[in-house]
Formats: structure tokens, sequence, C-alpha cells
């Protein structure tokens, strides 16, 4: 049968052919009329057998149809964005689902995906834009008043409220950031103290080459663990000591700069050593441990040094446990409708410094209030792109694979 279109929305198996009619494959095909599709057009899709020489023959068959051709990367979703199906904070949403690893990056993608913190920017614009215009419309009436009426007053009560929600809103950009791209756990210390032991015992795996020769490890060995629902990136480093060796020496200098952008270093002491007598120490968040405990116990060390073995496993329960303390905590209201992105939070906090300007100009200053809620409304636009973003539209979609 040819010719017929399938039922719109309606998944049904046709036989797949090339323009000249030769048979390629049996298959699902669904028709998506516009403007009740993903994208907003007209779009159809094929369900054929995966196989790689199907898809092929299928893909080659589709390009001699004149006008046809493959998408970009990104191009699905950017044709969504141009027609108003989704917005910028939604699409990011959509590739951080896509990208998501645990369960917790899943819910923060979600989140964004499905609107929840584009309703929020949405509102947040709709009442700086609101102010604006009953400033505005006072600016009509200019009669050198110092008080503002009861109008006035109750538009900067709202506003000083949005300011505080603002604030509690960017106070969550840590939270989406370690959500989003992990928690990064850097293990350094003196050679041969057991760091890539200890990092083959969290990845349960051989991951680091383990020998008893100092000076063994001189690559970053990385490895994404899953705890409790967050993305954790634990390295191991080569072990810092004073050495003429480049090999070695490169390997060091790269250990320095890994502990320097940690979100949390296990730093493992050698025998005898004492917590926070190194350089660098006390610069990041840090969790002393004392290693090979089976065969050096240790009773002279701080109660905050945690004990393992990697030999017998002692002691790790504990570490994880002294790890999860530096994952965000979750327990307030919607914890998820943080921001998600650098993007966000530089325009969000220009959007708070905007608001606050306008709040702390003397109430007569109607016109520079009005051109401070303007700025602020736009920053915030940004976020969603519902105003002037081409520019970054590149960089966005860029994230995306072909067929998104
Ligand atoms: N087969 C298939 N599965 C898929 C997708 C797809 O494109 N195709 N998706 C790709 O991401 C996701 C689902 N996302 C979709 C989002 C919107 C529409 C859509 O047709 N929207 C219309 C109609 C909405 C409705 O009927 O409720 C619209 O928004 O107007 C389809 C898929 C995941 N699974
Ligand atoms: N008994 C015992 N031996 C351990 C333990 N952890 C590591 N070792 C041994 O200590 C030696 C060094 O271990 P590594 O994990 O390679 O040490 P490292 O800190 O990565 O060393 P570098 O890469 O040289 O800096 C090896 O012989 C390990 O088998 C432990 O918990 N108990
Ligand atoms: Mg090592």
């Amino acid at each position: 049968m040819t010719g017929s279109l399938p039922a719109p929305r309606r998944a049904e198996l046709r036989s797949i052919r090339s323009r000249n009619g030769l048979f390629l494959d049996q298959g699902l095909v669904i028709h998506f009329p516009g403007p009740a599709s993903f994208t907003g057009e007209d779009s159809a899709e094929l369900h054929v057998h995966g196989g790689r020489a199907t898809v092929r023959a299928v893909l080659d068959a589709l390009a001699e149809f004149p006008g046809l051709r493959a998408a970009d990367a990104g191009e699905f979703s950017r044709r969504a964005f141009h027609n108003g199906k989704l917005d910028l904070v939604e699409i990011e949403g959509l590739a951080d689902i896509v990208a998501a690893q645990t369960e917790m990056q899943r819910r923060l993608a979600l989140e964004h995906a499905s609107g929840g913190v584009s309703r929020l920017y949405d509102d947040w614009a709709r009442r700086l834009t609101y102010a604006r215009a009953m400033i505005e419309a006072e600016l009509d009436f200019a009669d050198e008043e110092d008080v503002p009426g009861a109008v006035g007053q109750t538009v900067r009560d709202d506003l000083v409220a949005l300011g505080g929600e603002l604030r509690a809103h960017l106070a969550g950009s840590r939270t989406g950031e370690i959500i989003r791209d992990g928690l990064t756990v850097v293990i350094a210390g003196p050679p041969n103290v057991g760091k890539s032991s200890l990092i083959n015992y969290l990845a349960k795996r051989d991951v680091a080459i383990v020998t008893d020769i100092p000076g063994t490890t001189r690559d970053i060995v990385s490895v994404d663990l899953d705890l409790d629902g967050f993305a954790v990136r634990v390295l191991d480093t080569a072990g810092i000591r004073e050495t003429d060796e480049v090999v070695e020496r490169e390997g060091i200098r790269r250990a320095r700069s890994a502990m320097a952008q940690a979100d949390l270093i296990l730093r493992l002491l050698d025998r005898g050593e004492m917590p926070g007598t190194a350089d660098m120490e006390g610069a990041v968040a840090t969790i002393y441990v004392a290693s090979k405990a089976d065969i050096h116990p240790r009773s002279d060390v701080a109660p905050s040094v945690v004990s393992v073995s990697t030999l017998t496993g002692d002691g790790i329960d504990g570490l994880l446990e002294r790890i999860r303390g530096h994952l965000p905590q979750l327990g307030q209201y919607n914890a998820f409708a943080v921001p998600s992105r650098d993007r966000h939070n530089e325009a969000l906090r220009l959007t708070l410094r905007a608001l606050e300007e306008a709040l702390s100009l003397p109430l007569n200053e109607l016109e520079l209030q009005a051109e401070n809620l303007r700025l602020a409304a736009n920053e915030i636009g940004r976020i969603t792109g519902r105003v002037d973003v081409e520019n970054l539209l590149d960089v966005i979609f860029a994230e995306f694979c072909i067929g998104k």
C-alpha cells in the first residue's frame, strides 16, 4: 500500500522502500503533523531494524528525496526553540536528561526540562515588568512627592520580596553545580601511602597501577562513582615529594593542579605524619586519612582522622560517610529548583544587582528605577531565551548530539 499517510500520531507497520521502489525494511512509521510535534513542524519517524547497514540504506534512500538532508547536532531542539515549543532552560534540561548518569542528575534535569524552573523565571520577569509599568505610570503624574503612595509601597514590597527569592534561589547554585557536574574528590599525599590502592578499592576494579615502589603513579587516574545518587568523580594523583625525575615532576605538577580544583581532598598521611603540615592545606575541604591500618595502626592522630585499610576494608564505610557530609543536603522544599549552569548564575546575579540598584535609588528617581527594573527583567529573560540571545544559541545547541 503506497500513498496513504499513517493516521496522525499512531504507529503503523509499513514497508519502507527507496524512491525507486526497492524494499528496504519493514518498520513502524509515525506521522506528527505540525504544530503538534516536538519541533512544531510536520515530522515523521521511521522505526527500522537497528543494524548499521539497514540504517545506512534507509538514510541513503531518504537522501535521494529532494530537499531531505541529515539534521545538524541539536537541530531538532533548535527548531523547537524557534517555534516556541521549548525555552532555553527546558532545552538545557533536555540535554542534561540525555547526559544524566545518576538519580540526582536525572531529577535536576527533569525539573528544568519540564518547565518548573522556567515558570519561576517567567514569574519573576512578569513581576519586574509589572513594577516598572507602575513606576512609569507614576512618572506621568510627576508631583515631586518623596513618599510612595499606597500603590508605590505595594510595588516596593513585592520587589523587596523578589530580591529575597532571588537570593534564596542563588544560594542553591552550588547544589545545582555539584549535582550536575559531580563532586570532585582528589586523593593526594606522599608517595607509597596507598592512594592508588584506595581508588581501586572505591572503584571496585584495578583502574590504577599499584606497586611497592614510591613514585608509581604519574598520570591522573579518574573514576566516576555514584554515591547515594550523586555523581562523585575520584582522582588518583602522583605522590608528592622532591624529585629531579622529569616524568615524576610533571605528575606532581598535575597532582597539585588537581588539588587546587578539587571540591574535596582525601589527604592520605604517611607513617607518623600529622594533619595540616603541608602546603596548600586548608585551601580546600580536606579529610585526613591514615592508611594501611592493618599494618600501621595509629593511636596518635586526632579523632577527625579516618583510619582505613584497603587490604581488609576496615574504615572504608566511615570514609564514605565523611564524603557524604560534603554532598548537598536536599532537605528543603523542591531542592531541584536550583540554577544548574554558570550561565544562569551570572544572569541571576545581574538581575539581583539591577533590582537592588532600583530599590536603593531615591524615591523620586522614578526614571532610573524603571531603567534598572528593565535591565533586571531583561537578564531574567535571557535565561529562558525570551529576549535577545541569538549570540548564545550556538553555544547552547552545540551540547547536543545528532538527532536531538
Ligand atoms: N518516538 C519518540 N520517542 C521519544 C521522543 C521522540 O521524539 N520520538 N522524544 C524526543 O524528545 C521524547 C518524547 N518527547 C516528545 C515531546 C513532544 C512530542 C510532541 O509530539 N509534542 C506535541 C504534542 C503533545 C501532546 O500530544 O501532548 C506538542 O508539543 O505539540 C513528542 C515527543 C522521548 N521519546
Ligand atoms: N598492608 C597494606 N598495604 C597497602 C595498603 N594500601 C596500599 N598498600 C601497599 O602499599 C604499597 C603502595 O601502594 P599504592 O597504592 O601504589 O601507593 P600510592 O600512594 O599510590 O603510591 P604512589 O603512586 O607511588 O604515590 C603497595 O605495595 C600496596 O600494596 C593497605 O591498606 N594495607
Ligand atoms: Mg599511586
